[in-house]
C-alpha cells in the first residue's frame, strides 16, 4: 500500500489531465472518471478470508426453508445457490458453468418487496394511505423500514420469517457503529458522510412518530412492533441490503412517494453537495437475489426487465460451476462501502476506490452569488464533493476549481465562463495555473484535516494485522476471518491519504508543465 506515491512516474503523461479538450460526447457523462494504470484487481480472492476459491454450499436448515419459500412463492429453478462466504456471511454461487451475458437470476415480482408491496402488506396501511392521500407520503425507505419491523415482531407466525430469519442480526453498517467508532473518520469526509446517513436515520425515526401515534390510538400496530430499537435495525438492514432498480417504476417508485434516504446497494452516495438528482428507479428489498455479495471490480447489476417480468441479473463474465458470482453494489469507495455495508475490500482489489476532496466558492468573494447562480445551471451547488481515484479525477474538478478562482465582473461574465467550462470545454489558460494551486491547496488542508498522522495509522494497523495474524484479532463480521472495523478504517483512512499525496504530486507535475508553457 505504501508503493503508489514512491513509484510514481513523474510525466506530463501520468497526470491527471484536466485541462485536455474533451468532446461533447465525453462531455455529458461528466460524472464519470478518468481511470488508468490502475492495479489488475484480485476478484473473488479478496472476498475469501480463508483462502479457499469454492464456497460451501449453505445446506442448513434455515437455507432449506428459504428455498422451500422461495419455491412456494413462484422462484423459479435458479442457476445459483446459496453458499456460506468466508468474512461475508452467506452469498450465491453457480450451480452450473454459465456465459458471460447468460441471464443468471431471475426472480419474478411477486418476490419483490417495493415500498408499494410493503405498503399493501403493512398493518399500518390505512395510515399509510391516508397519509399518501394527503400529499404527505411516508419516504420509501420508511415504509420498507415499518414493515421489516413488522414482519419481525410476527417472528415464525408471519409470512415473510423463512427470509427474515436469514438476515445477519448485525449488518455492520454505519448506523450500528458507537460514537465512538464514528469519531474514527474525524477528517476524512467519511465522518460527514457517517453523520448524514446517522441523522437521515433519526429524521426518518421523528418524520413517522405521528403516524405511530396515530397507529396505537386505532390499536393497528402489533406490541413493540414499532419501537426505535426495531425501527433502527430495520433501517441498518434496508441500508445494508436495498436495491435499487433503475428500469422499475418511476423516480418515485411504484407508489406516489419519494425514495427517502436511505442509498442501499445499488444506489447513488448523496454526499455530493447537492449532487445529483436522486436517479430514477424504485427501491426494493429481493429475497433470495439479496445474497449476492459486491464485486468491486464487477459490472453486472441486479435489474428490472420488462422483457422477463423479473429482477434479473445478467453474468459479466464467465463462471465456472461452484463459484460465486458477485454483483456491483455500484463504484462505491472503500469507505462508503464501510459505511453502508461494514467491509471494506482491499484497496487493491477496488478500482474505485479514493477520496472526496471538498470544493467550495469562497465566502468571502465578492461576486460568490453570480458564480453560484452560474454552477448551479450546470448542476454545481456551491460547495461540492469530487472523488479522486489513485491516478484519476473527474474532470469537472478543475473546471469548477477555476469557477471557484476566477475573477469576473457581472452575472453575465460568470455564466459565460462557466458555459465555456462546462458546456464548450475550454479552460481559459490563464485560469490553470491558479485552478491548479486552488485544487493543491484544497488537497493539503483536506490531508491536514486527519488528527493522526499516516505514519501512527500505518503503524497500528501493522500492528493490528500482526495480532489477528497471530489468532489475536477480533473480526467484526459475520466470521472470525473478517478484518475488525479498527483495521477497515485504519486501511480506509490511510488509502485516502495516499490518493491525496499521490493527487498532489501529479498536480504540482502539471502546474510546472502549465507554468513552463506559458513561458514559452
Ligand atoms: C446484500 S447483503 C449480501 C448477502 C450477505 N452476505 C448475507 O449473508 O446476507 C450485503 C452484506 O453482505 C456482506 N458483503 C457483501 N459483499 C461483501 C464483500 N465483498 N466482502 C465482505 N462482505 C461482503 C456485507 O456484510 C454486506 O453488508
Amino acid at each position: 500500500m505504501t508503493a503508489a506515491i514512491a513509484t510514481c512516474t513523474p510525466s506530463a503523461t501520468a497526470a491527471l489531465q484536466a485541462w485536455r479538450p474533451r468532446t461533447a460526447a465525453a462531455a455529458a457523462s461528466r460524472r464519470s472518471c478518468r481511470r488508468r494504470g490502475l492495479p489488475a484487481h484480485a476478484g473473488l480472492l479478496g472476498l475469501f478470508g480463508s483462502g479457499s476459491s469454492t464456497p460451501q454450499l449453505a445446506n442448513d436448515e434455515e437455507g432449506e426453508a428459504l428455498r422451500a419459500w422461495l419455491e412456494q412463492r413462484g422462484l423459479p429453478p435458479q442457476q445459483l445457490a446459496a453458499v456460506v462466504v468466508p468474512g461475508a456471511g452467506r452469498g450465491l454461487a453457480a450451480t452450473k458453468p454459465i456465459a458471460k451475458g447468460e441471464a443468471l437470476l431471475r426472480l419474478p415480482l411477486e418476490l419483490v418487496l417495493t415500498p408499494a408491496a410493503a405498503q399493501q402488506r403493512s398493518c399500518l396501511r390505512p395510515l399509510l394511505e391516508e397519509a399518501e392521500a394527503a400529499g404527505r407520503p411516508l419516504p420509501a425507505w420508511s415504509v420498507l423500514a415499518l414493515f421489516l419491523a413488522e414482519a419481525h415482531a410476527a417472528g415464525a407466525t408471519g409470512d415473510w420469517w423463512p427470509y427474515l430469519r436469514l438476515l445477519p442480526e448485525q449488518t455492520g453498517c454505519v448506523l450500528e457503529w458507537s460514537e465512538a467508532e464514528v469519531g474514527w473518520l474525524r477528517g476524512s469526509q467519511l465522518h460527514e458522510a457517517a453523520l448524514e446517513i446517522r441523522a437521515a436515520a433519526d429524521a426518518s425515526w421523528q418524520e413517522m412518530q405521528p403516524l405511530l401515534a396515530a397507529a396505537a390510538q386505532r390499536g393497528l400496530a402489533p406490541p413493540g412492533a414499532f419501537d426505535r430499537a426495531s425501527l433502527q435495525s430495520a433501517f441498518a438492514m434496508l441500508l445494508s441490503r436495498l436495491v435499487r432498480l433503475a428500469s422499475l417504476g418511476g423516480n418515485s417508485g411504484s407508489s406516489s412517494r419519494g425514495s427517502g434516504s436511505g442509498s442501499g446497494s445499488g444506489s447513488s452516495s448523496s454526499s455530493g453537495g447537492s449532487g445529483p438528482a436522486e436517479p430514477p428507479g424504485t427501491e426494493a428489498l429481493l429475497p433470495f437475489a439479496d445474497l449476492l455479495n459486491h464485486g468491486p471490480s464487477c459490472t453486472s447489476h441486479l435489474d428490472w426487465s420488462a422483457q422477463d417480468a423479473a429482477v434479473v441479473l445478467r453474468a459479466d463474465r464467465k463462471y465456472k460451476a461452484g463459484e460465486e458470482v458477485l454483483v456491483s453494489y455500484g463504484d462505491k469507495t472503500g469507505g462508503e462501502l464501510l459505511l453502508s455495508y461494514g467491509f471494506a475490500p482491499p484497496p487493491a482489489t477496488n478500482p474505485h476506490d479514493g477520496v472526496k476532496l471538498r470544493l467550495s466558492l469562497r465566502q468571502d468573494d465578492p461576486v460568490r452569488d453570480w458564480k453560484a447562480a452560474a454552477l448551479a445551471r450546470h448542476g454545481f451547488a456551491p460547495s461540492q464533493l469530487f472523488p479522486l481515484r489513485m491516478q484519476a479525477a473527474p474532470w469537472e474538478l478543475m473546471h469548477y476549481a477555476g469557477m471557484c478562482v476566477a475573477e469576473v465582473g457581472s452575472a453575465a461574465d460568470a455564466d459565460s465562463l462557466a458555459e465555456r467550462l462546462f458546456r464548450q470545454d475550454d479552460f481559459p489558460r490563464e485560469l490553470q495555473p491558479v485552478a491548479l494551486e486552488a485544487v493543491i491547496r484544497a488537497c493539503q488542508a483536506a490531508q491536514q484535516a486527519y488528527p493522526s498522522s499516516l505514519d501512527a495509522d500505518r503503524a497500528e494497523l501493522e500492528a493490528l494485522q500482526q495480532q489477528q495474524q497471530a489468532g489475536g484479532g477480533s473480526g467484526s463480521g459475520s466470521s472470525g476471518a473478517a478484518p475488525s472495523r479498527r483495521q477497515q478504517v485504519l486501511q480506509v483512512l490511510i488509502y485516502e491519504r495516499q490518493v491525496l499525496a499521490r493527487t498532489i504530486f501529479i498536480l504540482q507535475q502539471e502546474l510546472r508543465d502549465v507554468k513552463r508553457l506559458a513561458r514559452t
